[in-house]
């Protein structure tokens, strides 16, 4: 390829981490006389090689910590590699993790201005840009505070409105999307769709739509390798095969079924987020939840009629009578699209007084439309009619709907018969 039309040139890329088990193994280590290692080495990023084209918009796809951040950190120069180079060949701005790039004690106005001269412009450049960056991210008064009192949807609407309108050679994007309400999206992907072609794009995102929408090529990571690199709708269904069928096959085995009989299973459990918004008496607690497949690895990206657990792990501060454990799934609008629990299932669960237990419902995915969804787990104690709540955590975890089946239908309904009658 001629170098003159590569915007980013990545070569070798390796990012280590040293993982020790306690903090203090960091001391001992850096103090042993005969240089005895307390650490493991984790492969964030292996040896990823890549160019990217000047004008090229690319989609970067990869499940939770397959090492997409850590690439793109790398790009932008916020991290070094451990061992490879990449080139960058013209101005970036980036948008990385919420609050990247911002002060968070300046106003919206001083951090417009903070970031305009960053990238080299003067300021009467920048007093140019004002009114087109105000009206991207649309805030109102909230531009003349400190960005530290921002939700983190008018954080992302104005770091956006920012990254887009700096007129950078290469636009950065790791995940924005996601954060926005459903209109801003539409808008930024207006933008993206107006700097297609004239600048160099590349951004992170788990909406396979979108990146087939948007982008002339996707990079798929996995594991910190390269494990796709092409046309977005080849990349994203062989993804999507790889995130459904081929998912038993590549992870560990796990044969610890749970039982009744106190076999202690081996699932990791996701504790429950702090800020999140918890109702009831306490007399019973959610401590954390996690949706997983049937070899109990967690997952985030699931099919309709896909096999599935959900186990919820509740500490009973006392005896209840009759506990009601179950979870409700909403879509992003917040509405309840499905819910259950033992008691309306006439099973009965038995808690003996102050215990932590793991309760796993196994089912199969429900016909969903593709989209995001959150589950809200709970436990209350009494009947379907008359019952106490002891907790409800609203929305504990976040799940992706992408439909792998083989019908061409989203939120179907199986059928089990079709008559028809004529009447002429
Ligand atoms: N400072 C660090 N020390 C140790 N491990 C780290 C560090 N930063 C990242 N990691 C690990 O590197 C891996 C890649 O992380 P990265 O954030 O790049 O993934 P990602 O693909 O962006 O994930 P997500 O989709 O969840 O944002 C993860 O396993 C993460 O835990």
């Amino acid at each position: 390829m001629n170098t003159e039309n590569v915007a980013i040139h990545v070569r070798n890329v390796t990012k280590t981490y040293r993982l020790y088990k306690k903090p203090v193994d960091r001391l001992k280590e850096s103090l042993h006389p005969g240089r005895k290692t307390y650490h493991t080495e984790f492969y964030a990023l292996h040896n990823l090689s890549f160019e990217i084209k000047k004008g090229e918009t690319i989609g970067i796809i990869g499940k939770n910590g397959s090492g997409k951040s850590t690439l793109l950190k790398i790009i932008t120069g916020v991290l070094q590699p451990t061992t490879g180079d990449v080139q960058v060949s013209g101005k970036v701005s980036a948008l990385l993790e919420l609050g990247a790039g911002f002060n968070p004690e300046m106003t919206g106005i001083e951090n417009i201005y903070l970031n305009g001269m960053i990238m080299g412009y003067a300021k009467e450049e920048i007093d140019e840009k004002l009114a087109d960056i105000l009206s991207f991210a649309d805030i109102g008064d909230f531009i003349g505070q400190p960005v530290k009192t921002y939700s983190s949807g008018m954080f992302v609407r104005l770091a956006f409105a920012v990254a887009s309108s700096v007129e950078p050679e290469i636009l950065i994007v790791d995940e924005a999307l996601s954060v926005g309400d459903i209109r801003f999206q539409q808008k930024c992907l207006r933008r993206i769709e107006e700097l297609k072609g004239k600048k160099t794009i590349l951004f992170v995102s788990h909406d396979l739509g979108i990146i087939s929408k948007f982008c002339d090529r996707c990079i798929w990571i996995n594991e910190g390798e390269l494990y796709g690199d092409g046309a977005p709708v080849h990349i994203a269904k062989r993804y999507q095969a790889f995130m459904t069928d081929s998912r038993t096959s590549t992870y560990k085995e796990n044969n610890d079924s749970y039982s009744h009989n106190n076999q202690k299973p081996t699932w990791e459990i996701e504790p429950i987020q702090p800020g999140l918004d918890v109702l009831g008496d306490n007399q019973a607690k959610v401590l954390g939840i996690s949706l997983l497949d049937l070899h109990n690895n967690r997952v985030s990206m699931v099919s309709p009629g896909e096999e599935s657990k959900l186990v919820i792990r509740v500490q009973f501060s006392t005896e209840l009578v009759s506990p009601i454990i179950g979870f409700m799934i909403k879509d992003r609008l917040g509405n309840i699209v499905t819910q259950s629990n033992n008691a309306v299932l006439d099973k009965e669960i038995e808690n003996t007084g102050e215990e932590i237990q793991d309760f796993c419902f196994q089912f199969r995915i429900p016909s969903l439309n593709n989209g995001y969804y959150t589950i809200s787990p709970a436990v209350a104690s009494g009947t379907m009619e008359d019952h106490v709540q002891h907790c409800l955590v609203h929305d504990a975890v976040v799940f992706q709907i992408v439909d792998t089946t083989r019908y061409p239908l989203q939120g179907f309904i199986f059928i089990d018969e079709i008559d028809f009658y004529k009447l002429t």
